[in-house]
């Protein structure tokens, strides 16, 4: 047996979603440059979910679908009244939502076809209503309903803020989504497709990968940029912080890949709008701290910024909570998630590597009382 630790480089399934092939990531052959500047996150679902772009009536009745599906049951806002709402993050919140947003569902067993991609749209359409209902709930303010007149990027501030956002606000966020949306088997995705490669639904797919999302070293590292920098607060404080870091050998969040060497290209995406974000709400610094840690991180360990990195600051100058970050992460790979989660379905094999066992060799079963 020969262990690859991590899995790394291992191949283990066949996709028509995303690839990454010497770091260039290209969603159904479309290169995430092109879809950054110019794709709708609606006009993103319907590609990884149909492995075409829509037609004008297409991408009409995939808005409609969604909008018409995005209020959840009342139940889940009671449910999230019963939490000692200080101490829970959204990830666990939107993860046990997830799960109980199944338990309403006549469908969520329902195997066919149909069923499947019409619980694809609930859930998609669902999940920001329930990330946004959680962090105003938790405030002690009342969840904004969805409207139906709103793309689902703005569609996604207006329900946090209870405020129509303005058109810079809608096209950052949007172009967030778009970034954010799929990319090929990373853990989480993984994951889901193990879950729901034992023929379990997609409810548990889903609730699966939010929960491997949320770690540090996948998803959760955007809130933990964000800790970073506030933590360092001054751009004097960046080189002192940071070298003491990587002396102690210790990881700077944002940086690093399994599959990019060079980098990833959505980083500069995020980094150009963080650039202009930052000078607009008047707080450059963030950017010029993010710049520095980036000069030494990248001369010191030849590591480049990962997506993680500048949407941090992204979304703090969008006005949102840090430990919102993540569940954002989740609102846009739901997408990806889904899309896998259907191809796993259309040609399914349970997924079951082997372990190279390194316990102790056979022995004799010790009665209780005679153990030492
Ligand atoms: C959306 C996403 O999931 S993007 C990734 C988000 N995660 C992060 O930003 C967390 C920080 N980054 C990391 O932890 C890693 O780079 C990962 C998890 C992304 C990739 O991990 P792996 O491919 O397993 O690399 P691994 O952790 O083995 O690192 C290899 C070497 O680079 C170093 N390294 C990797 N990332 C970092 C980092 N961010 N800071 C400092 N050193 C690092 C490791 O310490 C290790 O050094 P060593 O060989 O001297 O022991
Ligand atoms: O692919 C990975 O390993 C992590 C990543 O960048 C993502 O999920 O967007």
């Amino acid at each position: 047996m020969t262990v690859t630790r991590g899995l790394e480089g291992v191949v283990a399934t066949t996709s028509s979603i995303s690839s990454i092939i010497d770091d260039t990531l290209t969603y159904v052959g479309y290169d995430i440059d092109d879809l950054a500047e110019n794709a709708s996150f609606e006009e993103v679902v319907y590609l990884l979910w149909h492995r075409e772009l829509p037609t004008k009536e297409q991408l009409e009745e995939l808005k409609k679908q969604l909008a018409e599906n995005a209020e959840i049951p009342n139940e889940i806002i009671e449910h999230f009244k019963l939490y000692p709402i200080d101490k829970v993050h959204p990830m666990a919140a939107l993860r046990t939502a997830v799960s109980l947003l199944g338990l309403y569902d006549e469908e969520a067993d329902v195997m066919t076809k149909e069923a499947n991609y019409r619980k694809a749209i609930r859930l998609q359409a669902k999940i920001p209503t329930i990330v946004t209902a959680f962090a105003r709930v938790r405030k002690g303010l009342e969840p904004v309903a969805p409207r139906k007149d709103l793309s689902f990027a703005a569609n996604f501030l207006y329900m946090l803020t209870g405020k129509e956002p303005d058109d810079i606000a809608t096209e950052a966020f949007n172009k967030a989504l778009v970034l954010h949306a799929d990319h090929e088997l990373n853990a989480s995705t993984f994951t889901a497709r193990v879950c729901v490669a034992t023929l379990s639904d997609m409810y548990s797919g889903i609730t699966a990968a939010i929960g491997a999302l949320k770690g540090p070293l996948h998803g959760g590292a955007n809130e933990a940029v964000m800790k970073m920098l506030t933590e360092i607060g001054t751009v004097d404080n960046v080189e002192p912080y940071i070298r003491r870091k990587l002396a102690n050998k210790e990881k700077i969040m944002g940086f690093g890949h399994r599959v990019y060497r060079k980098g990833d290209p959505r980083a500069k995406h995020l980094k150009k709008m963080s650039e202009k974000l930052t000078k607009l709400v008047g707080e450059p610094h963030w950017y010029e701290m993010s710049t520095k840690i980036e000069e030494i991180v990248t001369s010191e360990k030849a590591l480049p910024p990962n997506v993680d990195f500048y949407s941090a600051s992204v979304y703090h100058c969008l006005g949102i909570d840090h430990d919102l970050f993540t569940p954002i992460f989740a609102v846009s790979r739901t997408s990806g998630w889904l899309a896998h989660i259907l191809e796993q379905y259309d040609n399914n094999r349970l997924i079951r590597p082997r372990a190279e066992y390194t316990g102790p060799g056979k022995r004799a079963y010790v009665p209780i009382d005679e153990r030492g």
